[in-house]
């Protein structure tokens, strides 16, 4: 047994005779702040749906509070504690914030059909919601619509409705994406700061905010983990300026 909440073994994805993911081993334990980066087609993404159970692997697996979910669907593996936010999205940007963050929170609880009834489970997923929604300091922002928001602040309504699943493992892909850059590191300080409990992974790929927020980053590259290490490390790593920071970035 290991203390990792998530964790994967010889992890392998191929697509013909194209491999995305070769032989990941990788584990993160309860409150890791940690970073995903490498060139572009790296297998960044790929390797997420592989956690998330979107994408399933060729051979390989992946254990979540140390159980075998590797042919897990993702439905299954969200109850299990495992959530992402997507690039595409998902709001309802007519309704409020609190609306929006409610809904996750009912459906969650397999409540979500009772829109009309169950007075005390709306309220009670009103108290959640507005709980979530202080931790992402987006309080005062409750009655607003979504379409009046800016643009970060919207990026937040997304990892609230995450929140709303109560995952141990909360996997980010580009939180910051479209953020104006002003905004971008506010966005990441009010991630680092969620409760120690989660673990969080993100794919990022300005280098600024990766160092901002990780306190680990792995490398990926072809589909094969290059290395781990602080960001001291990373920076100072002659292979990684190479392969990432010298040629193919495009933060
Ligand atoms: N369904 C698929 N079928 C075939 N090839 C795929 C599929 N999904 C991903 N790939 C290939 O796997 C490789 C890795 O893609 P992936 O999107 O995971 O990289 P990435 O590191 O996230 O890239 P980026 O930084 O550009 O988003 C790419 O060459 C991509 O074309």
């Amino acid at each position: 047994m290991t203390d990792a909440v998530i964790e994967t073994r010889g992890l392998c994805r191929q697509y013909g005779a194209f491999v995305a993911t070769d032989h990941v081993d990788f584990a993160m334990k309860a409150g890791d702040r940690r970073a995903l980066i490498g060139p572009n087609g790296a297998g960044k993404t790929t390797f997420l749906n592989l956690l998330t159970g979107q994408v399933m692997p060729t051979s390989g697996t992946v254990w979540l509070n140390g159980e075998d979910v590797s042919q897990v669907p993702m439905h299954r593996r969200v109850k299990r504690g495992i959530a992402r936010t997507f690039q595409l999205n998902t709001l309802l940007r007519e309704s409020t914030v609190l609306e929006n963050v409610q809904l996750a929170v009912l459906e969650h609880r397999g409540q979500g059909g009772k829109l009309f009834g169950g007075a005390r489970a709306q309220r009670d997923a009103a108290e959640s919601a507005m709980e979530i929604l202080g931790r992402l300091a987006m309080t005062e922002h409750a009655g607003r619509r979504v379409s009046e928001l800016a643009y970060g602040r919207q990026r937040l309504v997304e990892i609230a409705i995450a929140l709303a699943l109560q995952p141990k493992v909360l996997l980010l892909d580009e939180p910051a994406a479209g953020v104006p850059p002003a905004d971008s590191h506010l966005v990441l300080d009010v991630i680092a700061a969620l409760p120690d409990a989660i673990a969080i992974l993100i794919i990022e790929h300005d280098m600024k905010l990766v160092f901002r927020f990780a306190e680990r980053i792995n490398v990926l590259v072809q589909g094969r983990m290059l290395m781990e290490g602080t960001p001291a490390d990373i920076s100072s790593d002659p292979r990684v300026r190479e392969v990432y920071l010298g040629k193919s970035h495009h933060g």
